[in-house]
């Protein structure tokens, strides 16, 4: 293990109660027990209570970089207040080397009726900085965030952005060993954003530790070497910022399959007598409907082997939807059409079997197997709704329509993609290419062949 750590973190854990109230009582008779000399029960959990942060183990060096990711309420901030001294841990043990500068939430840690230069007093002393080495960075601090004569306002009288900027400068210019970060500096406007990361990659540099908690894969990818992806106080990985961001992303695509389920089953408990009568309602919650001639039963997305359970394939991986229909009256022309909608857009691809090559001109009363098999759909990584709409192909009327019929996730590739952006849905087969101008140096045209670097 190397020696050059500036963080260790072994086994720790905070937990916090769901109500106040019960957290008041608990901590009032943790303190009673203390103080008679009994054990402390901090490390198991009581009724009403939860792991905020559990059995969370990690090491830093100086001059490497972490992000912390995971959706809200996982237990990035409380790791960081654990980390800056804010809270105690209920279990574990934290170790750290030097000065820590923190910026954790935009404003605390500030006196709201002392100016801002006298806050930057206050917190410098906190940091362990003497007077002068205040007055010292005093002109770089308001250099930096570019307070100008507000910094001899009270700092009540803040924007939130000029908290951040006063926070952040406090922080990283008073040259801190271990430099933790929270997503409150997405507080600030882009160009303050642009140099404070500047900023923290040049304290990185001179050997700094850095966290770093983001919902930004961009800002992780750009600060970090390595990532913890946190899920409900735990750790489920600790590996390369890439990897990191990849759980992040698979879990955020779950996230959102699930709302947009949750959300559709609560719209159509709300809408039901409506449903029922109503025929043509185009939208989720007023989700099935049409003449009822014939109707599908189920929608099933499986895999290359098969169902899938909870709807996850692989990037490119084929699919088959599978769909029960019943055909109460002969029909001819028989048109079933998919629609998918990604989470920002709806219809982003259709499926429909005249366009793809099967003429259905009289279909007899019965039951029937509707399978689609689709080769390797170049959908990014994200969530996915299939529609299903069955009509007469001279008709306008629908026989059945069905929105929200199956969902469906892609997963992040391992290597592939740095990070999904859900406004991106499709994935373009493509080549690059990159050559040597004919008017490039010798000396690139020697590095660079045909778009592969040469050693
Ligand atoms: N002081 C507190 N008292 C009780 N519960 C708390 C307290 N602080 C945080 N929690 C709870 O602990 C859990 C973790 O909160 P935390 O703020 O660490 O999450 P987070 O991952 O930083 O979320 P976000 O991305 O929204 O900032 C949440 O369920 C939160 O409600």
């Amino acid at each position: 293990m190397s020696d050059n750590w500036a963080i260790r973190a072994q086994g720790v854990s905070k937990k916090f109660g769901l109500t106040l109230r019960q957290s008041m009582k608990y901590g009032l008779r943790d303190s009673v027990r203390k103080l008679a000399g009994r054990s402390s029960t901090t490390d198991v959990l009581r009724e009403g209570e939860f792991w905020a942060v559990n059995d969370v183990s990690f090491q830093l060096n100086g001059g490497e970089a972490l992000g912390i990711m995971g959706v809200n309420g996982c237990g990035k901030t409380t790791l960081l207040r654990i980390l800056n001294g804010v809270y105690a841990p209920d279990k574990g043990r934290i170790q750290i080397r030097g000065r820590v500068g923190a910026l954790i939430a935009a404003g605390a840690g500030f006196a709201p009726m002392l100016t801002g230069r006298e806050n930057v007093y206050v917190n410098g002393a906190l940091l362990g900085l003497s007077t002068r080495e205040i007055d010292g960075l005093m002109d770089e601090i308001i250099a930096f965030s570019e307070l100008d004569h507000f910094i001899d306002l009270p700092v009540r009288n803040y924007s939130s952005g000029m908290y951040v900027r006063l926070g952040f400068a406090i922080a990283a210019l008073s040259r801190p060993d271990v430099l933790l970060m929270d997503e409150v500096l997405a507080v600030g406007d882009l160009n303050f954003q642009k140099k404070c990361f500047d900023h923290i990659l040049q304290l990185k540099r001179q050997g700094a530790a850095i966290i770093l908690v983001s919902h930004s894969p961009g800002a992780i990818w750009s600060v970090c070497d390595r990532g913890l992806f946190m899920n409900r106080g735990s750790v489920l990985v600790d590996g390369p910022a890439e990897e990191t961001i990849r759980a992040y992303d698979d879990q955020n695509s779950r996230n959102a399959a699930i709302a947009s389920s949750q959300f559709e089953r609560a719209v159509s408990a709300h809408y039901k007598d409506t449903l029922d009568k109503e025929e043509s309602k185009a939208e989720y919650g007023h989700s099935k409907g049409g003449t009822g001639d014939v109707v599908c039963t189920s929608v099933t997305i499986n895999g290359e082997s098969g169902p899938r359970i909870g709807g996850e394939f692989q990037f490119k991986e084929s699919i088959e939807i599978v769909a029960e229909i019943e055909v109460k009256e002969p029909q001819e022309n028989l048109l079933f059409r998919y629609t998918i909608d990604a989470v920002h857009y709806r219809f982003i691809a259709t499926l429909d079997n005249y366009e793809q090559g099967l003429a259905l001109p009289k279909v007899m009363p019965g039951h029937y197997v509707l399978k689609v098999r689709v080769q390797a759909p170049n959908f990014r990584p994200g969530a996915y709704v299939a529609n299903i709409g069955i009509t007469r192909k001279e008709v306008g009327v629908h026989l059945f329509y069905w929105f929200g019929a199956a969902r469906f996730v892609v997963l992040h590739p391992r290597d592939l993609f740095l990070y999904a952006d859900s406004n991106a849905v499709m994935h373009l087969n493509s080549t690059f290419e990159l050559k040597p101008s004919p008017h490039a140096l010798p000396e690139i045209a020697n590095v660079i062949v045909d778009g592969r670097s040469q050693a």
